[in-house]
């Protein structure tokens, strides 16, 4: 079965997009994490569906990481199927939905994309923690880093706060981190050093897929989470391998998050020669 891709990325954390809006497709997880290896398959961080959006919503989008799981949220993913939507309707404000739910976004003057990511979830039930814990200081570290904080932007993230992330062996420490049983769903680790109030660095170990160049659900996050802290502004750049975000927390608890989106290529791929 032959079927066109549009291969994306925000700041380098990159997507093949696949449009499921007018016919089902036999996407499986097997499959999707096929596709996504990067020698075996065209090769992505994530692999998105577009199916029918439903009242209120241009698109439902699915978010599976290359292991094959699906997540609740992808910010940058989301950036990237608003700026699609946009196109086709020709309109600069569209919204997507997400198993994680409705996601309004717009185009800004500048051309970056701008998505209402929802409220940031603090209780240790949303992250979800396995068992009852302070989500601003959780018992949880590393060969270098210790008491995160942790919050669910529709997927779960836990955040370290280091003074030098260029010090860190992330390959050797994520994997454990983002299996730890306090995560019964597995997490995003985030390892932030703040370089002022307005400005974090930031790289991600992302939850089935490992390091990427940019993580946009794990950017709120940070943000959110620095904030919590006292660290940072509840307004701040995010500055990832990959490029900035500007993230804002605003007072109703809604994250927002801003950047660039941008299509590598499209092509045609035949379904059948992957793993069904
Ligand atoms: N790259 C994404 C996050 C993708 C999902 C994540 N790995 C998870 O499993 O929750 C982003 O931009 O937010």
């Amino acid at each position: 079965m032959m079927i066109s891709f549009r291969k994306m990325h925000g700041l380098g954390n990159d997507f093949v997009v696949l449009d499921a809006r007018r016919a089902p497709l036999p996407i499986t997880p097997a499959r999707a994490a096929a596709i996504a290896d990067r020698h075996r398959g065209i090769g992505c961080d994530q692999f998105i569906v577009m199916e029918p959006g439903g009242e209120g919503a241009e698109v439902f989008m699915r978010i599976r990481n290359p292991d094959g799981s699906e997540a609740g949220a992808c910010g940058n993913a989301t950036r990237c199927v608003a700026e699609l939507a946009m196109a086709e309707a020709g309109s600069d404000a569209v919204a997507i939905r997400t198993i994680a739910g409705l996601l309004p976004a717009d185009r800004l003057p500048d051309g970056r994309i701008r998505v209402d990511m929802g409220p940031a979830r603090l209780g240790w039930r949303e992250v979800p923690l396995a068992r009852e814990a302070d989500t601003l200081h959780l018992p949880l570290a590393a060969e270098g880093v210790s008491d995160p904080a942790a919050c669910s932007m529709g997927n779960p993230h836990a955040t370290f706060f280091v003074p030098d992330l260029d010090a860190l062996d992330l390959p050797r420490i994520g994997p454990a981190l983002e299996r730890d049983p306090l995560f019964p769903d597995r997490a995003n680790i985030g390892f932030v050093q703040v370089l002022a109030p307005d400005h974090l660095r930031l790289a991600v170990w992302e939850r089935g897929a490992g390091l990427t160049l940019a993580c946009g659900s794990g950017a709120c996050a940070a943000l959110v989470n620095a904030a919590r802290r006292g660290l940072s502004a509840r307004a701040a750049t995010v500055s990832l391998p990959g490029g900035d975000l500007f993230i804002e927390w605003r007072e109703d608890g809604h994250v927002m998050m801003a950047g660039p989106t941008a299509t590598a290529f499209t092509g045609m791929i035949d379904l059948d020669a992957y793993a069904s």
